[in-house]
């Protein structure tokens, strides 16, 4: 691998907490290359939400080192690399589509003439041109996540964090949104860190899938997939597609994930 864009050295994390400590990350160490598209797979609770955080530095780690960009996540932040999806879109109901997209892009003091062009830019980006000047409540669960793709865009960051994005969605509009998400990370080449509990969205993504296993929360297995970068839905019903599927499960297994 060239130089990372993201290297976790030993990674630790305890929150303290009332009822004692919470190790929620435990010597995790992983590279992820640029232009990667990494899925974090695991049961609830296994640090992945605070593995993403660590990256946006909203959280900061108690052992190890992680860089991002090269530098500390601190600074990464300050110099906008990264644009961060939740799993709730959460755009602002007063302000139409391009108003949310364009929330960021204000703050950060782009000239109005760059907003806009940047704005039509992202929502041509993720189909969603036409429908700027509606409001989210008028877009359907799947149009308005998009949105929120779009806006993490719209400042041009090279990291794309995505926790759960499509975790709220019935899994027809999900399949669609894989689909346009895989075009959409080919046609930018982002670094893609996404976290699923999906073991299928998590194989049709990934060029690489990290098995996390909870308390303390651990990196149980990566996997490199071999499947080419351009896929069609029905992938998922290859043989190869089947065997990395049951190796993230057995991943999850062998982390005694699904115990409780
Ligand atoms: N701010 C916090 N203070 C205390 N404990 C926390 C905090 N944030 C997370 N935790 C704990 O850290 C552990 C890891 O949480 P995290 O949200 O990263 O898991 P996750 O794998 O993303 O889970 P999920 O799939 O449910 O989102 C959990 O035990 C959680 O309760």
């Amino acid at each position: 691998m060239k130089t990372p864009v993201i290297k976790a050295d030993h990674l630790d994390l305890v929150f303290q907490t009332n009822d004692g400590p919470v190790h929620a990350l435990s010597d995790v160490s992983l590279g992820i290359g640029k232009g990667e598209f990494v899925s974090f797979i695991g049961p609830s609770g296994c640090g992945k939400t605070t593995f993403l955080r660590c990256v946006a530095a909203l959280e900061h780690p108690t052992g190890g080192s992680l860089t991002v960009n090269g530098m500390t996540p601190d600074a990464a932040r300050q110099a906008r690399s990264y644009g961060y999806v939740f799993q709730a879109a959460g755009l602002y109901p007063w302000r139409t589509i391009a108003g949310n997209i364009r929330l960021p892009l204000e703050i950060m003091g782009f000239p109005k003439a760059e907003q806009e062009e940047r704005v039509a830019r992202v929502l041509d980006l993720v189909d969603l041109k036409g429908f700027g000047r509606k409001y989210p409540w008028q877009l359907s669960g799947g149009m308005q996540q998009r949105a929120s793709i779009a806006r993490a865009l719209a400042f041009d960051a090279d990291i794309l964090l995505m926790d759960e994005p499509f975790g709220a969605l019935d899994e027809i509009v999900r399949d669609h949104l894989n689909e346009q998400l895989l075009a959409l990370w080919a046609r930018t080449g982002k670094t893609c860190l996404f976290v699923t509990h999906s073991i299928p969205e998590a194989v049709y993504l990934s060029t690489r899938i990290v098995v996390m296993s909870p308390r303390p929360g651990r990196i149980t297995d990566v996997i490199d997939s071999p499947l080419p970068r351009d896929r069609p839905l029905d992938i998922r019903d290859t043989a190869a597609f089947l065997e990395i599927a049951h190796r993230v499960r057995e991943g999850l297994r062998a982390g005694h994930a699904y115990d409780d």
